[in-house]
């Protein structure tokens, strides 16, 4: 592949959010300077930060930036004068579900591996989780996060609607995505009780003969969820819907090992959005504590989606290297623990072979400024 220019909308976002994207920026970086691309970086506010600076969790810049961009990076929205206070009525939540909602990224794509190195450190028995390796395509823009909410007099609503088309959609991409695996889908739904979850069932097994070597199997969620870690190794694909697949993907992390791990891809008919599946974990703000492994394998994520592979190999490789050498943030390496900081310059050496700690982009600017 030739040299490329990518633009990149950039939303750091709060808490541990700018810490995590300064490091995958520094990898991005090493990328640029070993391969010779150009990304132009477009750093816009979203979640909290963008309330406190206009009252609006998305912009209509931000938005614009995002429209105009080949990918978008986001670190992590959230704060807990929000997350505490119920009556808000505006929140920084209602910025990623908008985002989300105006690019159609309806799919969100997130990988759950067990490290072999890693191993050890789990929670789980090392048996059990040994070799797990799944893809969960969640379903992001439909469902109970965008049906009519709100209050009645003594109480409070939130609608969860799925049209056909919606679940067609995805069930294709996890479907394609299962026949370049191991070629089983499970459909975690919740069919014994709810209506949407029916529908679901039904469209699956409509589109199932398409794809004749793909075994599906189906699991009401409670099960997926006692599933998930008494044998994980059963999932291949999992094909879910919103929020369904919010909650056993942040459980699943605890078979890879850390919730800063896991990275995602959201991906709709044009655009791109590319995210740690964590959030802004405020208690880990200004530490140096925050793992941005999520985040540097996100930007592996949209190198491939730039059809960058070997640009994406060496990422996930300097990854690789810093899980063998322990290279690691506290959660996972307690005795001898790396900062945010530290990490991200390892992994980022490793890309550009043996390069300097010297990236230091440590204040996001804002707008269009970083050509990195
Ligand atoms: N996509 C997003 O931006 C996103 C996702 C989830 C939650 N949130 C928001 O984040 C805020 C905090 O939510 P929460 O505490 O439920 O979830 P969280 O993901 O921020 O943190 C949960 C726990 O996971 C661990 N953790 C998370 N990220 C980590 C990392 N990079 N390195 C090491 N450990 C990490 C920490 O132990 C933390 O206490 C809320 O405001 C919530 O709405 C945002
Ligand atoms: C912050 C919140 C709206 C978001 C979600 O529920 O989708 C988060 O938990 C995620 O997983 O990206
Ligand atoms: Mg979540």
């Amino acid at each position: 592949m030739g040299v490329l220019t990518k633009r990149i909308a950039v939303l750091p976002g709060d808490g541990i959010g700018p810490e995590v994207c300064t490091e995958a920026l520094k990898v991005l970086e090493a990328v640029s300077e070993r391969f010779g691309h150009q990304f132009e970086l477009d750093v816009q506010l979203m979640g909290a930060c963008a309330i406190d600076a206009t009252g609006d969790p998305l912009p209509e810049s931000t938005l614009q930036a995002c429209f105009e961009a080949d990918a978008i990076l986001l670190g992590a929205i959230g704060d807990p004068k929000y997350d505490n206070n119920p009556a808000a009525k505006v929140r920084p939540e209602q910025g990623l579900l908008r985002l989300r909602k105006s690019l159609g990224l309806f799919a969100n794509i997130r990988p759950v591996t067990a490290y072999d190195v890693l191993i050890e450190h789990s929670p789980l028995k090392a048996d059990r989780i040994q070799g797990s390796d799944m893809l969960i395509y969640r379903e992001l823009t439909g469902g109970i996060y965008f049906g009519e909410k709100g209050r009645t007099a003594d109480g409070a609503y939130d609608h969860c609607t799925y049209s056909r088309e919606e679940i067609v959609r995805i069930a294709h991409l996890a479907f394609q995505s299962a026949t370049t695996r191991r070629n089983k889908l499970t459909l975690v739904d919740k069919a014994n009780v709810l209506e949407t979850s029916r529908l679901w069932r039904e469209v699956v097994q409509q589109i199932s003969p398409e794809y004749p070597s793909v075994a599906v199997d189906y699991l009401f969620v409670d099960n997926a969820a006692m599933q998930m870690i008494l044998n994980p190794k059963q999932f291949d694909v999992i094909l879910t819907e919103n929020m369904f697949g919010d909650i056993i993907s942040d459980e699943a992390s605890v078979i890879a090992g850390s919730l800063g791990l896991l990275p995602s891809a959201s991906v709709g008919e044009t655009a791109a959005l590319f995210e740690p599946i964590h959030g802004s974990f405020p208690q880990g703000k200004g530490l140096g504590i925050a793992n941005p492994i999520a985040t540097i394998l996100s930007v592996a994520m949209m190198l491939e989606h730039f059809g960058m592979y070997d640009e994406a190999t060496l990422v996930k490789e300097g990854v690789d290297y810093a899980l063998r050498r322990k290279v690691l943030t506290p959660e996972l390496n307690s005795d001898n623990p790396y900062t945010t900081e530290q990490v991200g310059c390892f992994i980022a050496d490793y890309v550009q072979e043996g390069g300097e700690c010297f990236r230091h982009l440590k204040n996001l600017e804002l707008g269009l400024s970083t050509i990195i």
